[in-house]
């Protein structure tokens, strides 16, 4: 007997042989996938009738900063450099192991609420957030925030609590957990310490995450000291690869663009961050046009202020339209890749389509709407008018984590109450 089947779906399989599925099911057995199709021999323990729905692969967010849910509010509509050196990094100072906790147990209850299965994570406290997330049932890429400032006793610091994380944590959670290094940016790391963590991280076998060329004064900074941008800097280091996540890559010329797509390097597209920020916008149909793997990520919850993919998704077609003022760029299919496939491809693991061995990462979206009705085409509605509120069920692992509306991993009042509390406590230690 299968552990469970979900029928009468609309199934979008975001496998490019199976295409959708109008009226099907899906049969998941010990965390995967062992059918899709129009009907099935096999029965289960648990059957979810989803008529009226649509079933499709769980989103996958490749750029957050989980724990930062607690500064969802907290310093807005400011100067990036600013915003971080001034009031995010110095409150941060502050985070306990606790708040960090307590904001990634609230990140993760977000994100199952709105339909992500997976997440990249960089931040601090990263043994407390791996807590959170093997607890909460969702999958992440989990990496320590590296910084070092040209400091050698702090960069071997840095490295060591970076690299202890990533031997205790990989492939923990029954495997829902991997580990990445997080060098924070090259503008904040030293050469000779990004040099370091792409050695220990070919050693450890494991991916690096790192913010690239969000900001003008990166390029800037980096052109002063080093008489080139960040990507030919990175090239220079041997840094490129397919196990690299670069965030933010806004701003690229069109060498930089090819460079990142010949070395297969995986970049998370923020949008609404870089919009809150005004950082500038990435180029994504240019990388896309060159082969390059582009996904899709929030950032942290001081930058967007929420964690939902689905406003993500609708951002990103819209923002990369009118900036290229063609209409006819990233349609709705496109960005789908972006959310699925892309991001599952980014983190390394076997999710992002609905197909046979195939982990078992699938939501389900309410399509008995008002601002759903009627339905032409699932994928335009998806991306164009539904939100993440829309999501009735998420199941990572074949684990369903909320189901109907209701989170069943997790006491949902509790936590909002403790992250409440934390940021309290913080706000009172911070001094405001
Ligand atoms: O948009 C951003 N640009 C640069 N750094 C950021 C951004 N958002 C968060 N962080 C910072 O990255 C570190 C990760 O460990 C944290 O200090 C976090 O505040
Ligand atoms: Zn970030």
């Amino acid at each position: 007997m299968a552990d469970l089947i979900i029928k009468n779906a609309y199934i979008l399989t975001m496998d490019p042989e199976a295409g959708d599925i109008e009226n099907g099911v899906v049969v998941v057995e010990d965390g995967k996938i062992k059918e899709v199709g129009t009907s099935t021999e096999c029965t289960a323990e648990k059957v979810i009738d989803a008529k009226g729905s649509v079933l499709m692969p769980g989103l996958v967010n490749t750029h957050c900063h989980a724990g930062m849910t607690l500064f969802r509010g907290y310093a807005d509509d400011m100067q990036l450099q600013d915003w971080l050196e001034n009031h995010i990094w110095p409150a941060e100072a502050k985070l306990t192991d606790d708040d960090i906790y307590a904001g990634t147990k609230l990140a993760c209850l977000e994100m199952i609420r709105s339909g992500t299965i997976a997440f990249a994570d960089m931040y601090i406290h990263e043994n407390r957030v791996a807590q959170a997330v093997d607890e909460a049932g969702i999958r992440a890429a989990l990496s320590y925030g590296m910084i070092d400032f040209g400091d050698k006793e702090k960069a071997d610091k840095e490295l060591e609590v970076g690299s202890a994380f990533v031997k205790e944590w990989n492939g923990k959670a029954g495997g829902r957990i991997s580990t990445m290094y997080g060098p924070h940016a090259p503008n904040t790391c030293s050469k000779e310490f990004l040099i370091r963590v792409k050695e220990q991280a070919v050693k450890d076998n494991v991916k690096q995450h790192i913010h690239v060329l969000e900001t003008e004064a990166e390029l800037n900074y980096m052109k002063e000291n080093f008489g080139m941008c960040s990507i030919h800097f990175l090239k220079g280091i041997d840094f490129w690869g397919t196990d690299v996540l670069a965030a933010h890559c806004v701003w690229l010329s069109d060498g930089d663009i090819k460079i990142l797509a010949e070395y297969g390097v995986n970049i998370s597209h923020n949008p609404n961050s870089n919009m809150k920020l005004a950082s500038g916008i990435c180029p994504v149909a240019k990388l896309i046009d060159a082969g390059a793997n582009v996904c899709l990520g929030t950032d942290g919850c001081a930058s967007n202020n929420n964690l939902d993919m689905f406003e993500e998704m609708r951002s990103a077609a819209l923002l990369q339209k009118v900036s290229t003022m063609d209409p006819t760029v990233l349609p709705a299919r496109k960005v789908l890749e972006m959310a699925t496939i892309n991001g599952a491809k980014a983190l390394g693991i076997n999710s992002g389509m609905l197909k046979e061995g195939y982990n078992a990462d699938m939501i389900i979206v309410d399509m008995n709407k008002a601002h759903l009705a009627p339905v032409y085409d699932v994928a335009s509605h998806l991306v164009y008018a539904a939100s993440g509120k829309d999501v009735s069920a998420t199941i990572v692992d074949g684990k369903v984590l909320m189901e109907d509306g209701k989170v069943l991993s997790m006491d949902e009042q509790e936590v909002i109450d403790t992250a409440i509390k934390s940021s309290k406590d913080l706000l009172g230690r911070i001094g405001n």
